[in-house]
């Protein structure tokens, strides 16, 4: 049976009350019992399962909001919310440099070895320079690619490309002309070079670091598997800062346990909070726990537009009219815009557009 929960109440006399529950991750019976049976809106989490039990309870309780604390909203099922009238927001363009930093350091990081030498130093084992102590890859002039070159993707390309001159491949359903307007902005002077690859194969072939930045869907599940590791060259270098379920981390375990000098940098895991069997002990992967959009400026851009999402609907506010444009919705000196900065089911509603 659930454990009872907790529930904290802020503001407890006031118009709009907040009722929370301190525990990382909420089953949704948990979830349940905390919208009870009055609840306007709820800012969730990516590790709950928003589906047809939730959004049917949160309708009930008189609900009409619901945004994730995140860009990513495979954790929620949007046509059951729709069909329950309930918006759903997310959290886009405050993570995209924060995250993509967070991918080129693990790119370096695995690149340089920085994990297992700082381990080695710690125990104690240096014991003087050596030409072959911890040598890893020169970054400059190698090629990367950049698997789904949406927000977070292009500005990792970006910063591969104008911070260590690599040369750049991109994979993406679309063309993405925001990565290649950069490009072309150039003027060609770059010592770099650059191209969409027309299929998965190409990118995986010719790259010596690849980064994972899709959205997890169906077509991206277990995209990254045993025959496209096996296609990869034997001493790349994989990050994936998406999802976990875009790499099968099992097969990914193997690949590692059979070449020893292909390395990964993970931030995300399959069975998150949880590794596959073997790959905490594996040299040649370092390992973060989804810490991508960790800094202190993104955690508190999305937080508040989480809450603006949420207080926008229940305001009866309109929905903004580009996502991509949030930058009014965190200046601490003046109010925000009254919209919901980033709503994904709004056309499905058949909400009103801020003209604004
Ligand atoms: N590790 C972390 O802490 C974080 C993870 N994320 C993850 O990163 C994802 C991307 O975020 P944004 O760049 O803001 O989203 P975005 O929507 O701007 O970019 C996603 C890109 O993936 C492409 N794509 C979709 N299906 C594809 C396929 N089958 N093959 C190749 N490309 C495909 C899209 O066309 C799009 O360009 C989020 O959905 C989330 O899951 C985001 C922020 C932090
Ligand atoms: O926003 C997201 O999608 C995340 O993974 C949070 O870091």
């Amino acid at each position: 049976m659930a454990q009872p929960v907790a529930i904290e109440v802020w503001n407890p006399n006031g118009k709009y009350r907040i009722c929370t529950q301190k525990k990382t991750i909420l089953s949704v019976e948990d979830i349940v019992a905390l919208i009870g049976d009055k609840c306007d809106g709820v800012i969730g989490q990516l590790t709950e399962d928003w589906g047809h039990t939730l959004f049917s309870a949160l309708s009930k309780a008189g609900g009409k909001a619901f945004s994730n604390m995140a860009v990513g909203y495979n954790n929620v099922d949007v046509n059951a919310a729709t069909k329950y009238g309930v918006a759903v927001g997310n959290t886009p363009g405050v993570l995209t440099e924060t995250t993509a930093e967070l991918a080129a350091s693990l790119s370096l990081a695995a690149a340089r070895r920085i994990v297992e030498a700082d381990e080695f130093m710690r125990a104690g084992l240096y014991d003087g320079w050596l030409p072959h102590l911890f040598v890893g890859n020169l970054l400059k002039g190698q090629t990367v690619d950049v698997i789904g070159a949406g927000r977070i993707g292009s500005a990792y390309a970006r910063m591969m490309v104008e911070g260590f001159k690599m040369n750049l491949i991109y994979y993406d359903i679309y063309q993405s002309t925001r990565l290649e307007k950069f490009f072309l902005k150039a003027n060609g002077e770059q010592p770099v070079t650059w191209k969409r690859a027309s299929s998965m194969e190409e990118v995986l072939r010719e790259a010596d670091v690849i980064s994972l930045h899709p959205i997890l869907d169906k077509t991206t599940y277990h995209l990254v598997n045993k025959d496209s590791l096996a296609v990869m060259k034997k001493e790349a270098i994989l990050v994936n800062c998406s999802r976990g379920p875009v790499i099968d981390e099992v097969a990914l375990v193997e690949h590692l346990k059979q070449n020893p000098m292909f390395r990964v940098g993970l931030d995300v895991f399959e069975d998150e909070p949880y590794m596959k069997p073997g790959l905490s002990e594996m040299k040649n992967a370092i390992v973060v726990p989804h810490i991508a959009s960790a800094s202190k400026w993104t955690r508190e851009g999305m937080a508040t537009l989480a809450a603006l999402n949420v207080l926008g609907k229940v305001k009866g506010y309109p929905v903004w009219s580009d996502p991509n444009r949030v930058d009014l919705f965190l200046d601490e000196n003046s109010l925000p815009p009254a919209a919901s900065p980033s709503i994904v089911n709004a056309k499905a509603l058949g909400l009103p557009v801020s003209k604004l």
